[in-house]
């Protein structure tokens, strides 16, 4: 994904679930009974979020209709097909006296995510920060209980020639030593469209007016070849399949 700097240490695991089967889903009967029944329904409950979301985009863009669906029909059914995920994060405590754990170190580093919009869940321990538009300050975002963030992804703002930014975020190592001695818990859904799609401002906002120079000059690109352009960037130009983070 992400504009880290490739050199600050990022104090966090992973697990990324892109196609929804048994072969992803780590079956641990003894320690967590129900959990593959759970997490299948938590991915499905975000699936079908993303799909209204979509909708309410397509009224809110005036677009064409089943335009946003159509193009995201394929959400977690594998990486080759659509780059859809579900992320489970976990952040440790930080320990201060291990080398790498103090001066500089991040949770996670500022970054735009790539897709059309991330759907995030996070517990009450708190230190994700936003950038909004137009301004370059870095904003707490509070918790609330049972709430999720909606945050707009670079494929979004490309297509809707950034009507809805991507926006910049971060999570920062709590200042306060009670609260940096605990770990943090995320979930979060990266919904992409299907791999095969162009991302052409013109399909989406083609009953609005657009200048000359707009639509002359536009390259239109694949979703999949705008992701791996990212990837090269992020991490240089033999990385072909890493994924977002
Ligand atoms: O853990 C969080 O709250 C944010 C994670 C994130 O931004 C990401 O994985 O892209
Ligand atoms: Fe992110």
């Amino acid at each position: 994904m992400e504009r880290f700097d490739g050199k600050t240490p990022e104090l966090r695991h992973t697990y990324n679930i892109c196609k929804l089967d048994d072969k992803n889903i780590p079956r641990e009967a003894e320690t967590l009974p129900d959990f593959a029944e759970e997490i299948t329904t938590l991915a499905n409950d975000f699936t079908a979020l993303s799909t209204f979301i979509l909708k309410a985009l397509e009224v809110a863009l005036e677009t064409p209709p089943k335009c946003f669906l159509d193009k995201h029909s394929e959400m977690l059914s594998g990486d080759d097909v659509n780059m859809t995920t579900l992320r489970m994060i976990y952040y440790p405590a930080i320990v201060d006296d291990e080398p790498g754990q103090s001066e500089g170190a991040v949770r996670c580093g500022a970054h735009v995510d790539y897709g059309t919009f991330t759907l995030l869940a996070q517990d009450s321990e708190g230190g994700l920060e936003v950038q909004l538009p137009g301004g370059d300050k870095w904003e707490r975002v509070g918790h609330l209980p049972g709430s999720i963030l909606i945050n707009g992804g670079e494929l979004l703002s490309i297509w809707t020639r950034e009507r809805y930014h991507a926006v910049p975020h971060r999570v920062v190592v709590p200042e306060r030593a009670k609260i940096r001695t605990r770990g943090r818990h995320s979930i979060a859904y990266f919904c992409h469209p299907d791999n095969s799609t162009m991302i052409s401002p013109r399909d989406i906002l083609a009953n609005q007016t657009e200048s000359a120079e707009e639509s002359t000059d536009e390259k239109i690109y694949s979703a999949y070849e705008l992701i791996q352009k990212k990837f090269s960037d992020t991490y240089g130009p033999s990385s072909q399949e890493s994924n977002e983070s």
